[in-house]
């Protein structure tokens, strides 16, 4: 149970403060996470981590000396937004490139992909190297789909040693590839986590049971058995890893890095008694041990489990493994303490302007500005059915982080309405806030919709069933080409696609907007509904595929709804 907060929605905010102010003398707040207080190596690679809060030290605290630039801090549980990895990377920035660097979950590879983009765009070399260490998450032959749990820590440390000791992006890229495929977790629970002001753990493991393989955000196991003794389970997470070491390395002489990693409330004196075996059946495999890790690397807020990491080193590795590193959550050998770094020095990102707009738009713009409102009315009072199908087979945020993301809509959309902006800028801002503030899948996909629908009403014209039916075709073509999601792979795209090809057919009968509107969206609530049968092939349910099937895509049914709900304002712009 988490059983300390304020306002629970500020709870990740609160605890980036309050490491910052544990921490002067190594990190720095800045927009969207934290980067080092001290000066590092003028022209050197910056990495770059991130991802949701809840994994402490995982991201923020393995920034420091000899360990990772910056952190792009997002919601519990939650990608960042693009926006926030932008800012963190601007900030982190040497002169030498940036490397981000997360652990291959939907929302991230989408976040932190746009930023890279926009980091390329302003003439700042950046590469992303994804952690694919969990063994349980996706079978050999498909190693790029695996999630990344605790072998953040190896990629990440590896990478930054090698930026420390100058190499170009290109060669620090390497490493980190390198690590990644040397590196292999896999983890078990016996309870699950709490979210600070959730009545209840996100999942729970039977009495005296345990569960196999599961995720660090409450994404169910692939098995299920009895406790065993502590060296009952030391026998099984080795045994699991024996049987996967990575291509060229014989079992007999070969060295290795273990972590065995406390997922949050393991004590340590349990993984102790966990690492007496573990440590022994490594030897008896001929394995030579090198400086183990013993302790919370990776956790997921209150969650009771345990995974064990092993990082296969050769010659090149090793030194990269041992190098001295002082971050607030890790600690290896000493460094030499850098200077401190002059906050006027690091660069901030600022807020975009207003462009002009006709009088007939900033009139659309208060008609887009209900519809938000509309939108997230919806969102809050469907927030509990969307978490609970989301909890099927994903992580159970999916109502949590759209009512996140709508209110965040909701105020940007007045802010800029309020200064003048026509329709297109207030669904621009809306969508850019939804996605800083919910990161996530969704906050990614519902900016690319915003902005798309956006570009095709414009800062000029009045509303129109054809201009509105082009805007929905847009973000429809957009989402598509942003998430690389296809027809029937259970997303928000399998009714995206209906919806927008029904209204463009009835725009095309020279329908008005809401006549369009209202039939297309019969169309998008039956879609919503035939994903129930879908096996999802992309995103957060796909490693659990067939616990899917039954219930229908979240993020579909709320688009459905959100669809539904909007058909009394169009009703009020078409009166006015
Ligand atoms: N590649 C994709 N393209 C479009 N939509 C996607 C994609 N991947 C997932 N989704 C949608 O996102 C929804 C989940 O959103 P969210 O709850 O934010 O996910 P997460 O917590 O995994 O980041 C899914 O139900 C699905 O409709
Ligand atoms: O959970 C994470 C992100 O999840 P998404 O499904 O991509 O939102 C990850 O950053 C680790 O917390």
């Amino acid at each position: 149970m988490t059983r300390l907060f304020n306002d629970p929605s500020d709870f990740p905010e609160e605890a980036r403060l309050g490491l910052v102010a544990a921490h002067r003398d190594k990190l720095m707040a800045v927009p969207g996470g934290v980067v080092r207080s001290t000066r590092s190596q003028p022209g050197s690679v910056a990495v770059v981590v991130g991802g949701g809060s809840g994994h402490y030290p995982t991201f923020a605290g393995l920034v420091g000396q000899g360990l990772a630039h910056g952190a792009v801090m997002g919601n519990l549980f939650c990608s960042p937004s693009a926006q926030q990895v932008y800012s963190v990377a601007k900030a982190a920035n040497n002169g030498g490139g940036v490397l981000l660097s997360f652990g291959n979950y939907a929302g991230d590879v989408l976040h932190f992909g746009e930023a890279r983009e926009r980091l390329i765009a302003d003439g700042i070399p950046c590469e992303i190297v994804l952690v694919t260490d969990d063994v349980a998450s996706a079978p050999l032959a498909e190693i790029d789909k695996r999630r990344g749990i605790a072998g953040d820590l190896t990629v990440f440390k590896a990478a930054a040693a090698a930026a420390e000791k100058g190499l170009s992006l290109e060669e620090v890229v390497q490493v980190a590839k390198e690590a990644n495929r040397c590196t292999r977790s896999f983890g078990v629970a016996f309870e699950g986590c709490t979210l600070p002001g959730a009545a209840d753990s996100l999942f729970h493991v039977p009495e005296g049971r345990m569960a196999i393989g599961l995720g660090i955000h409450g994404e169910p196991g692939i098995s299920e058995t009895d406790i065993p003794t502590a060296d009952g389970l030391a026998e099984i997470l080795v045994g699991r890893l024996l049987e996967e070491v990575p291509d060229g390395i014989r079992l007999q002489g070969a060295r290795v890095a273990p972590i065995l990693n406390g997922l949050g409330t393991v004590k340590y004196e349990e993984l102790f008694v966990i690492y007496r075996k573990v440590d022994e059946l490594l030897q008896d495999a001929g394995l030579i041990i090198v400086e183990p890790d013993v302790g919370e690397l990776v956790t997921s807020l209150d969650m009771a489990g345990v995974s064990l990491t092993l990082f296969w080193l050769d010659k090149d590795m090793e030194p990269l493994w041992t190098a001295a590193a002082d971050a607030p959550g890790y600690r290896k050998g000493s460094v030499t303490p850098a200077q401190a770094l002059d906050p006027a020095e690091v660069e901030v990102v600022t807020q975009d302007e207003i462009p002009e707009a006709s009088d007939a738009s900033r009139k659309l713009a208060c008609g887009v500005v209900e519809a938000l409102e509309v939108l997230a009315n919806t969102v809050n009072e469907n927030c509990e059915m969307l978490g609970q199908i989301d909890a099927v087979a994903g992580d159970g945020d999916h109502g949590i982080g759209m009512q996140r993301g709508s209110r965040a809509a909701l105020e940007a959309a007045k802010e800029a309405l309020n200064g003048g902006a026509g329709a297109e800028t207030v669904l621009q801002w809306a969508g850019k806030r939804w996605s800083d503030e919910a990161g996530g899948t969704s906050g990614a996909i519902w900016r690319v919709i915003l902005k798309a629908m956006g570009e095709s009403l414009g800062n000029e014209k009045p509303l129109s069933g054809q201009r509105l039916a082009a805007g929905v075709v847009n973000a429809r073509q957009q989402v598509m080409a942003f998430g690389k999601a296809e027809l029937g792979d259970k997303t928000l795209v399998d009714v995206l696609v209906p919806f927008a090809d029904a209204l463009a057919w009835e725009a095309e009968q020279g329908q008005e907007a809401l006549a369009c509107w209202e039939s297309a969206a019969r169309i998008a609530s039956e879609a919503a509904e035939a994903t129930r049968q879908l096996i999802p092939r992309v995103g957060r349910a796909r490693p659990l595929a067939e616990k899917s099937v039954g219930t229908p895509d979240a993020g579909s049914v709320s688009l459905a709804l959100i669809i539904q709900a909007l058909i009394p304002v169009l009703k009020k712009c078409q009166a006015n």
